[in-house]
């Protein structure tokens, strides 16, 4: 890596950019490019989209003093380069690895990361917040949102955006369009940003058309009408009127691997008082060929071979999503009424399948997780069972759709909640570990956890056949390798399962834990101690009459779940137990503390934290029985 890094290994902050030529910037950016690639085919991580900013935060970081500027980048997956730039060469190698950097911004990391980012579409709010207290604190300095097409698709950032209007000072909106959200991006919006891209007549200035009227017979009489008609003729004319409208200044497009033009018009947006908006072209994976060709698959990326690209693929069983996505074909060539719906993660979810083979049933609403529930409820009120298949992090971002506009009516809405519990290199930000928490407490909503691939199958049967909501939450990753059932069958609903009997101590275990608690039941019985391990299945309604009628002959009970512990499954147990006036139980509730989890492999997590067989072993030894205490005292 030495002989590709002689200028960047040179910049040990933004300051020492400021005496670079434009030549040597644009050498840095091969240089950093190259890092890039390099890294990220070791690490894995977001490759195609920070691929596609480098010119773009190489001037950002010219323009503006991030000790004092800030720069809000949204999703904030495309910060590498800035973190580049900003110091952080030296661990760069650590990306996304336990105990290292962030593969998103974290003002604990570095002073020159503003916010911290990771579900989309925040970057215009924060940014707005910052520039409203410089103003109240009479401050000068600049802010700047950089924010995706992608994620200008999220509601929130036309919140933000219809309000920025009312800004009378600076407040800058970098629009990065590269035509991609993780697939190719999609709606209304979409199609306005590709013609002020591609078509000429929306790059004539409203200037250049008053001068032609004035050169023409009659010109000056027709401009005074033009001007009544000012809006058609803007919308003709002056382009990205779609912002101007809302109080943004609008400059662009422009090409956003054209270092000098970008500099320039970052200079320009600087100049603006008021609310202005950097319409940047860019390529996502510009730079690395087979990220460009492909930018969906190069998105996010697992270890790669640098020379063809081919993505390591994690071998063993079909992962969770693999089986989801089977699945729901299989249920939707028996019933019409089920609809596919993503908040623009096709790939990620599984639903590409069923895309390609119901295409006038998969509906991809773009990043807009509150609208694809609502969406979801009227399709469901209309006789529909639709499918909303939402990573359990990004369902955060609907729960009063989830609760308000689904669970009160009762509808019959089936909530996929992929990536729940740890996820790993992604880190707190996308862990799915609240999920049963905020979804537990809803009236009418069902919700369950398969402990292997194959109950996901079976799962999802029961939840497109039973008339209500229902959630089911499973995890990043793979299967264990079950053999699939061919006929998929309704679970009753309620109704867990014991998977193993023992007088000694009582697991009760939800979703892929239960594989854990088995394990643990056979460490523990080559110590001469039998454990019951029941499958939970279901966190609501929980099976009530199964764990009381267990709970209330073995008193050594554990509860595992790879959740938060607050408000979570245990906490459902130990709810059960005080309605049930069951208060001579040795209880201990195994799951996440109170904090937010860091990155690192789910496997390192796991075991930080107990969620293993190992930690459900000590957890029985040290809690049940004390360590100089014999089989017989614990009994
Ligand atoms: C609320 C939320 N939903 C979904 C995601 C998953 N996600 C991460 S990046 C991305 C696409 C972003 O597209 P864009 O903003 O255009 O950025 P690009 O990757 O093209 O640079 C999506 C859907 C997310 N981070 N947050
Ligand atoms: C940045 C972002 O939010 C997504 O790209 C997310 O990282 C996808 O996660 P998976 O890799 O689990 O699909
Ligand atoms: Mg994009």
């Amino acid at each position: 890596m030495e002989h590709i890094t002689s200028i960047l290994k040179n910049i040990a902050s933004p300051k020492d950019l400021k005496n670079l030529s434009l030549k040597q910037l644009q050498s840095l950016a091969l240089e950093i490019r190259e890092t890039i690639i390099k890294t990220v085919s070791k690490t894995g991580g977001h490759l195609a989209p920070n691929l596609g900013v480098v010119e773009l935060t190489i001037a950002l970081h010219c323009v503006f003093d991030t000790s004092v500027d800030r720069i809000i980048w949204d999703v904030g997956h495309q910060s590498y380069v800035h973190k580049l730039l900003t110091g952080r060469l030296a661990q760069f190698s650590t990306l996304r690895q336990y105990g290292g950097l962030s593969g998103f911004p974290k003002p604990e990391e570095s002073i020159h990361d503003a916010f911290a980012t990771g579900h989309s579409s925040t970057s215009i709010s924060a940014a707005l917040g910052m520039a409203l207290t410089r103003d109240l604190k009479g401050e000068k300095h600049s802010v700047v949102a950089v924010i995706g097409d992608g994620s200008l698709t999220g509601g929130m950032a036309f919140e933000a955006l219809n309000y920025a209007g009312h800004l009378k000072t600076n407040m800058i909106v970098v629009l990065n369009d590269n035509e991609m959200s993780i697939a190719p991006n999609v709606g209304a919006l979409s199609g306005y940003l590709s013609r002020l891209r591609t078509d000429p007549k929306y790059s004539k200035g409203k200037d250049e058309i008053a001068d032609l009227l004035q050169k023409i017979p009659h010109g000056p009489k027709l401009l005074k009408v033009v001007d009544r008609l000012k809006d058609s003729v803007k919308y003709l004319v002056v382009p990205g009127m779609l912002f101007e409208e809302l109080g943004f200044t609008y400059l662009g497009p422009v090409d956003g691997h054209d270092t000098k033009a970008v500099l320039t018009m970052l200079q320009q947006a600087k100049a603006v008082s008021g609310p202005v908006l950097v319409h940047v072209i860019t390529k996502k994976g510009k730079g690395y060929l087979p990220a460009e060709q492909n930018p969906d698959r190069y998105h996010g990326v697992g270890p790669f071979d640098l020379e063809t690209g081919t993505v390591v693929k994690s071998q063993g069983p079909p992962s969770y999503t693999e089986v989801f996505g089977e699945t729901i074909v299989k249920l939707a060539k028996e019933d019409d009424r089920i609809i596919g719906i993503t908040a623009a993660m096709p790939s990620g979810t599984g639903l590409n399948s069923f895309a390609k083979e119901f295409p006038k049933r998969y509906f991809d609403v773009g990043i807009a997780e509150q609208h694809a529930v609502t969406m979801a409820a009227g399709m469901a009120a209309t006789g529909y069972r639709p499918i909303a298949a939402i990573y359990s992090t990004f369902l955060q971002r609907a729960y009063d759709q989830v609760l308000h506009d689904v669970c009160m009516q009762n509808l019959p809405v089936t909530f996929a909640l992929d990536r729940g519990g740890l996820v790993g290199d992604d880190g707190p930000t996308h862990h799915g570990v609240f999920d049963i928490s905020f979804l537990r407490n809803i009236p009418n909503l069902v919700m369950m956890s398969p402990k292997d691939e194959n109950e996901l199958q079976h799962m999802l049967k029961t939840a497109v056949t039973y008339n209500g909501p229902v959630a089911i939450r499973y995890p990043r990753g793979n299967g264990i390798g079950i053999s699939m059932d061919e006929k998929l069958q309704c679970l009753p609903i309620g109704k867990g399962e014991v998977i193993r009997e023992g007088n000694d101590v009582l697991l009760l275990a939800i979703g892929n834990m239960v594989q854990e608690a088995l394990k643990a039941a056979e460490s523990l019985s080559a110590q001469g101690i039998e454990a019951t391990v029941i499958n939970a299945r279901y966190t609501k309604p929980l099976d009530e009459e199964l764990i009381l009628n267990y709970a209330g002959r073995i008193k050594n009970i554990v509860t595992i779940e790879e959740h938060v512990l607050a408000g979570g499954f245990g906490s459902s147990i130990l709810e059960l137990f005080e309605s049930s006036g069951l208060t001579d139980v040795k209880m201990k509730r195994l799951g996440l503390p109170d904090e937010f989890i860091e990155h690192g492999t789910q496997n390192q997590l796991r075991a930080q934290y107990g969620l293993t067989s190992a930690g459900i072993v000590d957890t029985v030894l040290n809690h049940h029985i004390h360590k100089n205490r014999t089989r017989k005292e614990f009994l």
